[in-house]
């Protein structure tokens, strides 16, 4: 198995008047799961169309190690890809779904026991596949995705329909792929799905990308200069604190949630009114929060632009 990165450098793409993407750009690089996260109609479904060649971009490009995939000669070679899980038909067992791949991309029909056995669909795969629950489909998606052996593997949304045990399930198994030096590529709406999972994540909103950055620098961006603060005098402490420059949120009866401001100076700001408090943690941020305080940040900027323009 040769690398494969997935590439998108620039892509434009408008459909009537609406700009599903304006110059998205990303790698997904082997050996790595990247998260490709944003809300609803961010434009994370039609990229992945475009980089499966079914949709055409306006403008920029989108390779697979190197080359457009429709270039590719049996393009489920280099990339694996799940979009809609429930493409299927519903009178064909699971597992001759995969023998029809297999057959028409000339592939070793050998190999779907072994692809179906990995998702752990060994024993429904010769139910016919309109029974599946959405949780099984996804897991069947991921078999077809793998039936090729593919060194770059792209997920839309393969969350959804899972239940708790199916998600702890997958998240170690798309680890698993990328600790195989597959360069992994999932979309999500949701952040908390890629927690604990994803090294990267692309965080893209209205077809563009908000950041781009390590699960690692995401959470330590979001939680600088945080400090929880339990005080028994949150009025008098939220006044000296924010006369001091921090933004101050009262967070509940006895606690503060105090930024732009460190924690050091929290403590001398709160000793130095003789305010007392009993409990003063720095505040880790979840990858959630980051998420939610991005996607915040980019609206007040475009509400903020579009008021400057008119
Ligand atoms: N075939 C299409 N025709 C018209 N508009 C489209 C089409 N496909 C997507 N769009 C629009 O382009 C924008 C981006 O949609 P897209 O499905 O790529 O977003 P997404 O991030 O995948 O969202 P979701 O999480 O809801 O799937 C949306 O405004 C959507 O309505």
């Amino acid at each position: 198995m040769t690398d494969a990165t997935i590439e998108v450098a620039g892509l434009r793409k408008r459909y009537g008047s609406t700009t599903a993407l304006d110059g998205m750009t990303f790698t997904a690089v082997p050996g790595r799961v990247t998260g490709f996260v944003g809300p609803n109609g961010a434009g994370k479904s039609t990229t992945m169309r475009i980089i499966l060649g079914l949709h055409a971009a306006d403008a920029g490009h989108a390779l697979v190690g190197g080359r457009a995939y429709r270039s590719l000669r049996c393009p489920m070679r280099h990339l694996g890809a799940l979009l809609d899980a429930s493409a299927l038909h519903p009178a064909r067992t699971g597992r001759n779904h995969l023998l029809w791949l297999a057959q028409s991309q000339g592939l070793d029909g050998r190999r779907v026991d072994e692809v179906l056995e990995h998702v752990g669909l060994a024993s429904a795969g010769r139910r016919p596949a309109g029974g599946y629950s959405l949780g099984m489909r996804q897991r069947l998606g991921l078999a077809a995705a793998l039936l090729a052996d593919p060194p770059a593997i792209m997920l839309d949304e393969p969350f959804n329909g899972m239940d708790p045990e199916g998600i702890v399930w997958l998240r170690g198994f798309l680890r698993d792929l990328a600790g195989q030096r597959r360069a992994v590529l999932v979309s999500s709406h949701l952040m908390s799905e890629l927690q604990g999972m994803a090294d990267h994540v692309v965080v893209v909103g209205r077809g563009r990308v908000i950041a781009d950055t390590s699960v690692a620098e995401l959470i330590a961006a979001a939680s600088g200069d945080r400090v929880r603060v339990r005080t028994s005098a949150p009025q008098p402490a939220a006044a000296a604190l924010a006369a001091a420059g921090a933004q101050v949120t009262r967070t509940g009866a006895d606690e503060l949630h105090v930024r732009k401001l460190a924690t050091e100076r929290v403590v001398a700001v709160l000793t130095a009114g003789g305010l007392p408090f009993s409990e003063l943690a720095p505040h880790r941020a979840t990858l959630e929060e980051a998420y939610l305080e991005l996607t915040r940040d980019a609206v007040e900027y475009r509400a903020a632009a579009s008021g400057a323009a008119r």
